[in-house]
């Protein structure tokens, strides 16, 4: 069973809120700021219920302090966010004497935020030490970090069983709530959505979603890996060699056998280059000319696609269709992304990492039901697998 932050008694508390704040930058810039405002409910409402409240996280993979990776414009974001109402204290570190005396001074209103976990290696490594000296700061901890719950670090898994109490925020809840659902209960028909890069990143996805979609539909430059798995000419598109034709043929098989119908594209965007300067050519059917190379679903593919989306209760989605950020090759994305948004009826699910960013991007996200905050975490969740971040709140 896990608790959730509203189950808990907050006030006069020290609330040690682990968010995921890893957000994409451009210098110190940051260039899409979504984490931080899906943490808001739950700082917010620990703030509401009394709590003092403590917030922690690491951004990007710094080895050692690196000021280029401090979460100093994060702080000033928050502020903003939070509607100037708050004063948020950034500390030099995230342990130590300085920080608890910082907490400890906490006045009414304001905020602490721990600089970035990931300055110290323990926190990585899951030290024990460090994962107590987190948990000195604190009488609750709070886990809203999905995006990282993938993760069995100090302030995602050690630190928990030191602390009295502990629960999931919103956020958690809104991820584990939807990703669960479609896991365990989907609403029929089920439909999923696969794309990216490569086969080798999905195969454990593919493997646990076979058997309780009714559809998989596969795009991207992995669907090329299977085109090829079964002697279809594929040019010069990105494919996976070797072994992993041996195992898009084996999923191949699992797919017949559950008799689920695993759809890869009847035709296909093909251009010279994967960059704007390439040409952009439709083929008439699934085979891809010598010279070229696949980078985008074709219009009867969309058109197929879009179909099965329309008559599903239940989408989920993960990895792009296409090489969507070049424009002449977005628009099966795009597709996948307005079928989605279209079907009103149905819980529609969004991966996070690129299909994220894409629906983001293309000004689809507030059109569906779920939007994932975490790319490796979300994947590693539709596997089936255990997230230590998650395992780390279960209460007996
Ligand atoms: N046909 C294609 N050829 C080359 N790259 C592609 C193609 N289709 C998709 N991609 C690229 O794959 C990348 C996403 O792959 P991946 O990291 O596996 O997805 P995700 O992050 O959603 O799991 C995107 O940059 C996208 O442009
Ligand atoms: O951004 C994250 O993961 P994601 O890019 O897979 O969504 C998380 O913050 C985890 O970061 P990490 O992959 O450096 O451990």
């Amino acid at each position: 069973m896990i608790r959730y932050i509203d189950d808990l008694q907050l006030t006069g508390k020290r609330v040690f809120i682990r968010v995921d704040f890893n957000v994409p930058m451009d210098g110190r810039r940051i260039t899409d700021d979504t984490r931080i405002r899906e943490a808001l409910p739950t700082i917010k409402r620990a703030l509401e219920m009394g709590g003092k409240v403590i917030l922690a996280s690491h951004l990007g993979r710094p080895k050692g302090p690196d000021p280029k990776l401090s979460l100093e414009p994060v702080a000033a974001k928050l502020v903003g966010l939070l509607g100037g109402k708050h004063e948020v204290i950034l500390t030099d570190d995230s342990v130590g004497d300085g920080v608890k005396k910082q907490v400890k001074e906490l006045k009414e209103g304001q905020v602490v935020l721990l600089e970035n976990l990931r300055f110290h290696k323990e926190e990585e490594a899951n030290d024990e030490a460090f994962s107590r000296e987190l948990a000195a700061l604190a009488d609750v901890y709070v886990n809203d970090a999905f995006g990282t719950a993938h993760r069995a670090h100090a302030s995602t898994a050690g630190m928990v069983p030191f602390v009295k109490e502990k629960a999931a925020g919103f956020l958690m809840k809104k991820e584990i709530e939807y990703l669960g659902k479609v896991l365990k209960n989907p609403e029929k028909p089920f439909v999923a959505i696969l794309g990216g890069s490569k086969v080798s990143d999905k195969i454990k996805v593919i493997e646990s979603l076979l058997p309780k979609v009714d559809a998989l539909l596969v795009g991207g430059a992995m669907a090329y890996t299977f085109l090829k798995a079964q002697g279809i000419e594929v040019g010069k598109s990105r494919v996976e060699e070797g072994d992993k034709l041996a195992l898009a043929a084996k999923l191949l098989d699992t797919a017949k056998r559950l008799k689920t119908p695993l759809v890869l594209p009847i035709d296909h965007i093909v251009g010279t280059e994967p960059s704007e300067k390439s040409i952009a050519k439709e083929t008439p059917d699934q085979v891809i000319p010598p010279d070229m190379m696949g980078l985008d679903i074709g219009p009867k593919t969309r058109a197929m696609f879009t179909q099965r989306i329309r008559d599903a209760k239940t989408v989920v989605w993960n990895g792009p269709v296409g090489l969507f950020e070049v424009s002449k090759f977005a628009e099966g994305t795009r597709s996948v992304a307005a079928a989605m948004s279209i079907n009103t009826q149905a819980t529609t699910v969004i991966g996070g990492g690129d299909s994220a960013a894409a629906v983001e991007q293309m000004g689809y996200a507030d059109k569906m039901s779920h939007v994932s905050t975490g790319g490796g975490a979300s994947l590693e969740f539709l596997e089936g697998r255990e997230l230590p971040g998650i395992k780390a709140l279960e209460t007996k």
